[in-house]
């Protein structure tokens, strides 16, 4: 297998860190992981430096307060993407994505820069959402989808690898999107940069553990950037990619 670098964005997931870690170990022995804390009041950290001195190949890194999702993962992708790492992936900490389906989701990345594992594209589903999530989730998706011209069915999903050269071409110039918006944003950006994408299904179960962190800030977010987004390209020329290609 390639070099994988799996990394886990993670804010009071006390009880979900351990599970999740030996979740995706006994599905890719081989991956490395990373653990993003934004010095989570519950002690996570704390765990998270216990998983790492106990299993080789566990890595932490700490930031000093809460940041949002999407500035944990810039965090992480660059970490990584300074050591080596060929394949990045995105997984949430409180098991809502399966591990077991990791397998499949490289597998894909042999063919695509991006790999999405999908709640929307046929053989995927959602178990125990609640009706309300579950709505929001289809609105905010079809709205991302619509407004952008994307021909991606779970734009918003985190469950997510990336090749290492598109990812670095990605990132280019930085990422404003702090909260959940970043997984539009780096859908649009491998989009409009001609990166190969490709979805595979899987079944999203919600946290037995903890708490979302959805909160009306990450929305609000959200629809300002994607609406935002949407005119700037209604207004003028998708912007040219920023990186040369490797
Ligand atoms: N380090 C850090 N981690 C965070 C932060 N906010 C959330 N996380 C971590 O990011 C992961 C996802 O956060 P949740 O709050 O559990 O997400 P969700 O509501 O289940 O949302 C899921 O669905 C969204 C929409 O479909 C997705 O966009 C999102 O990525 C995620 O998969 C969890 O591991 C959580 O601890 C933060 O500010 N900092």
């Amino acid at each position: 297998m390639s070099n994988v670098l799996i990394v886990i964005p993670t804010y009071d997931e006390r009880d979900n860190l351990p599970r999740i870690v030996a979740r995706i170990r006994a599905a890719v022995p081989a991956a490395h992981l990373l653990v993003v804390d934004d010095d989570s009041p519950d002690g996570t950290g704390r765990i998270a430096d216990r998983l790492a001195t106990e299993l080789p190949g566990v890595h932490v890194l700490h930031r000093e307060r809460k940041q949002g999702l999407g500035a944990a993962y810039s965090a992480g992708f660059r970490w990584g993407l300074a050591r080596g790492y060929d394949l990045l992936v995105e997984i949430d900490a409180d098991g809502s994505h399966p591990p077991e389906r990791l397998p499949a989701l490289l597998r894909a990345a042999e063919r695509a820069d991006l790999v999405i594992g999908s709640r929307w594209t046929p053989g995927g589903r959602v178990a125990n959402w609640p009706r309300r999530r579950e709505l929001l989730s289809r609105l905010a998706n079809r709205y991302a989808r619509l407004a952008l011209r994307l021909p991606v069915a779970d734009v918003t999903g985190g469950f997510r690898v990336y090749r290492a050269a598109a990812l670095s071409r990605i990132l280019l110039g930085g990422v404003e999107s702090r909260g959940y918006c970043f997984q539009v944003d780096l859908t649009l950006r491998a989009v409009r940069q001609g990166c190969t994408v490709a979805e595979v299904p899987i079944t999203f179960v919600d946290r037995t553990a903890g708490t979302s962190k959805m909160s009306a800030g990450v929305l609000f977010e959200a629809l300002w950037r994607i609406t935002a987004w949407a005119f700037r390209a209604l207004s003028g020329p998708a912007p040219a990619p920023t990186g040369p290609r490797s």
